[in-house]
């Protein structure tokens, strides 16, 4: 069921509950003992929020009646677990609430005594006192506590007693107003919760954030992630931030402006609005606070909230665009394909503006080699789009779906057939997420019918699954690999690359000792048109599948400075390992990064960088830590024996090996003993 559909009915209760807090509260003309006696008494409606709520209680009654039956040893030590907290709480309570009382009213002098130590914390004073005989020294000994640990209780404390003026003494004082309390809620909570104005105003002004969440889920499950007894969250929850909430539906993530609503403050609502809270923050269960609301003043306001909300996001979201494009966020993580960069940017910037055929999804065709960059780029994409990459990128390797029965594992079994309730890999994710980035790895090994859908996915922008669901997807981005053609375009590359080396080499000769390379080259039409399509059309055997295609984006094999960088990125990732696991700083030469990218292959791409490094460094630095010849905390510099030949051909006797700098910065050629010898390691193209 929705939560959203009776949240409040669920969420709120609709009056006291019986629970041990209940029994502590002073109401003064009756006791304890036979208020709780009397409630015992009450008939509780089975499936109602009270029934719901009074959990502890009947907890609490079904011991004694269990007790009663079977003298159960089990039930009786609950039931001396729930007196003996009860009667905890009170004391504790109690004494609280003097103190407040004591501060509120401008302290008396009096006397005070402080119970054993470990009992309760800050707050467990004597049960005895009172407010009359608490002395305002007391109460500021309570309240002035230099402890953090304690002032943040204090905050909270004095939030949830609504003593503004207290509140702000201790944010004054350097109090941080997003203090949590330990089972997770801040005092803005708790003062949105209790419709607390004037708090509410301190806090704000103070800067509290009106969006943090709560970290508390439900009593049973904050009492497990905590390991403290379920009664005595459920008493400090009812206790400390509020009793009429449901012990059971999860508040995690719930911020100050859902509490403001489900406790149906308008005024509250407003502050919090007006502090920059975000209508549509959603808690664990994904509702927004407008979820949560009545008809009424506060669901228009939140409505309209809302509304400007999106408006000023996509703004603001503009403006982000506008300072920070696309192509240098992907060039961040992608090194290189600078062509295939733009392509992907532009198609996205179109669609986020609105320059698009909104009855398509997007679609494309990534081709070239192994290990370049194909997938690293479609999950950057989904990172920029959707933030959580979990649920808004979705990978499906074509390779599983090569036989024709494999049909109904993409999109799930008709109704009678094995596996119906399981439904399709891919219709199970988009369900989730209709608005993904989708990937479909090695597409030309997928088998002709299972491109009959994905033809009839990106024509309809809809799929339809086993169970005849249909899920729309108009919004999702598809992107299909393939390595058709992969030789054919890295041959072309090389050659567009050799041939504008030739030209620069030619007219700067003449004036420059070392030729300076143009290693930007573009793909031609001619050779899309010639070589590339008759591949593709032979490989996919259908005109309208590859017309549904919007952009083929071509990955080209690395050039010599991207190789570079790529080198340069794999030590980094290493060095940043020996620092974190060995604290060990490891430096480099520039003539390493050099030696480093001839262990580069154009069928493997990236991957070879990452296993030349691993072969010609990370071996060699595993075998002198197992030598034990890397004292702790040491600087390891890494360095070239012999002459690296700037040129890419030929062969090269260099080597590399490890020095350890010393503290006189002399530095010492470690003696690695074989296995690993890298001396013997020569260098081929
Ligand atoms: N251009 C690049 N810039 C940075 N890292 C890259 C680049 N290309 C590849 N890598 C790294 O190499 C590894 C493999 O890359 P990726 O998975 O993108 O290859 P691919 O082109 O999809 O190859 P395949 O067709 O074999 O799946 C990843 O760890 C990725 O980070």
């Amino acid at each position: 069921m929705m939560l959203s559909a009776v949240p409040r009915r669920l969420l709120m209760r609709s009056s006291r509950s019986l629970s041990p807090c209940r029994a502590l509260y002073p109401e003064p003309r009756e006791s304890s003992a036979s208020r709780l006696q009397a409630r015992e008494t009450q008939t509780v409606t089975v499936g109602s929020p009270v029934n719901f709520a009074s959990r502890a209680s009947r907890k609490c009654r079904s011991v004694r009646e269990r007790e009663d039956a079977c003298n159960s040893t089990r039930y009786s030590h609950l039931h001396a677990q729930y007196q003996q907290l009860a009667a905890r709480w009170r004391t504790s309570l109690e004494s609280r609430r003097s103190a407040w009382a004591a501060l509120l009213t401008g302290g008396h002098t009096g006397e005070y005594q402080e119970e054993g130590a470990g009992h309760g914390g800050g707050g467990a004073w004597t049960g005895a006192t009172s407010a009359g005989v608490l002395s305002a020294a007391a109460a500021l000994v309570f309240c002035f506590s230099k402890d953090k640990h304690n002032s943040g209780e204090a905050l909270l404390n004095a939030a949830r007693s609504n003593n503004a003026e207290e509140v702000k003494r201790l944010l004054a004082d350097g109090v941080d107003p997003d203090t949590r309390h330990r089972l997770g809620w801040t005092a803005l909570m708790v003062a949105s919760m209790n419709r607390l104005h004037n708090v509410v105003k301190v806090l704000l002004e103070s800067g509290a954030d009106p969006n943090l969440g709560d970290n508390f889920s439900n009593v049973y499950g904050t009492s497990r992630d905590k390991g403290i007894h379920s009664l005595e969250v459920l008493v400090m929850r009812e206790d400390e931030f509020s009793n009429r909430l449901s012990s059971r539906a999860s508040f995690r993530d719930c911020t100050a402006l859902h509490y403001a609503v489900l406790a149906d403050d308008l005024c509250t609502v407003r502050m919090l609005l007006d502090a920059g809270a975000n209508p549509l923050q959603v808690n664990d269960l994904g509702h927004t606070p407008l979820s949560y609301s009545k008809d009424g003043e506060i669901h228009t306001l939140l409505t309209e909230c809302e509304e400007k909300f999106v408006e000023e996001q996509k703004k603001k979201e503009m403006d982000e665009r506008r300072r920070f494009p696309l192509e240098h966020r992907l060039k961040e993580h992608i090194i290189g394909q600078e062509g295939a960069i733009t392509t992907v940017a532009s198609a996205i910037r179109r669609k986020e503006n609105g320059w698009y055929d909104e009855e398509h999804p997007l679609v494309f065709l990534f081709l070239g080699s192994s290990g370049i960059g194909k997938t690293e780029l479609a999950k950057q994409v989904a990172r920029y789009i959707h933030k959580d990459i979990k649920k808004g990128f979705i990978r499906m390797d074509m390779s599983e779906f090569q036989e024709k029965h494999e049909v109904s594992k993409f999109i799930g079994s008709p109704p009678g057939y094995v596996g119906h309730e399981e439904g399709g890999q891919l219709t199970k994710q988009l369900k989730q997420c209709p608005n993904a980035v989708v990937l479909f790895d090695e597409v030309e090994k997928a088998h002709p019918d299972v491109l009959t859908i994905m033809l009839q996915l990106f024509d309809e922008g809809r799929l339809t699954d086993g169970k005849g669901k249909t899920i729309e997807c108009k919004d999702a981005i598809f992107i299909m690999t393939s390595n058709v053609a992969s030789d054919e375009i890295a041959q072309h590359a090389l050659q567009l690359r050799q041939e504008a080396q030739e030209q620069s080499r030619h007219r700067l000769s003449e004036c420059l000792n070392k030729v300076q390379r143009n290693e930007k080259i573009t793909i031609s039409k001619k050779f899309k048109e010639e070589v590339i399509r008759p591949i593709l059309k032979a490989q996919f055997r259908r005109d309208e599948f590859l017309g549904r295609i919007n952009e083929i984006v071509y990955f080209l094999p690395f050039c010599r400075s991207e190789l570079i960088q790529l080198v340069q990125k794999e030590l980094n990732y290493w060095a940043k390992k020996a620092k974190q696991r060995h604290d060990i700083t490891l430096l480099w030469d520039r003539g390493v990064l050099e030696l480093l990218t001839r262990g580069y292959n154009v069928h493997y791409g990236a991957r070879s960088i990452k296993h030349e490094v691993e072969r010609q460094v990370v071996n060699q630095l595993a075998a002198a830590y197992e030598q034990e010849l890397l004292p702790k905390g040491c600087t390891l510099h890494l360095t070239v024996d012999g002459e690296v030949e700037d040129e890419e051909e030929g062969e090269t006797s260099a080597s590399l090996h490890l020095e350890l700098v010393e503290k006189d910065r002399k530095t010492r050629k470690l003696e690695i003993r074989p296995p690993i010898n890298p001396g013997q390691v020569a260098y081929a193209r």
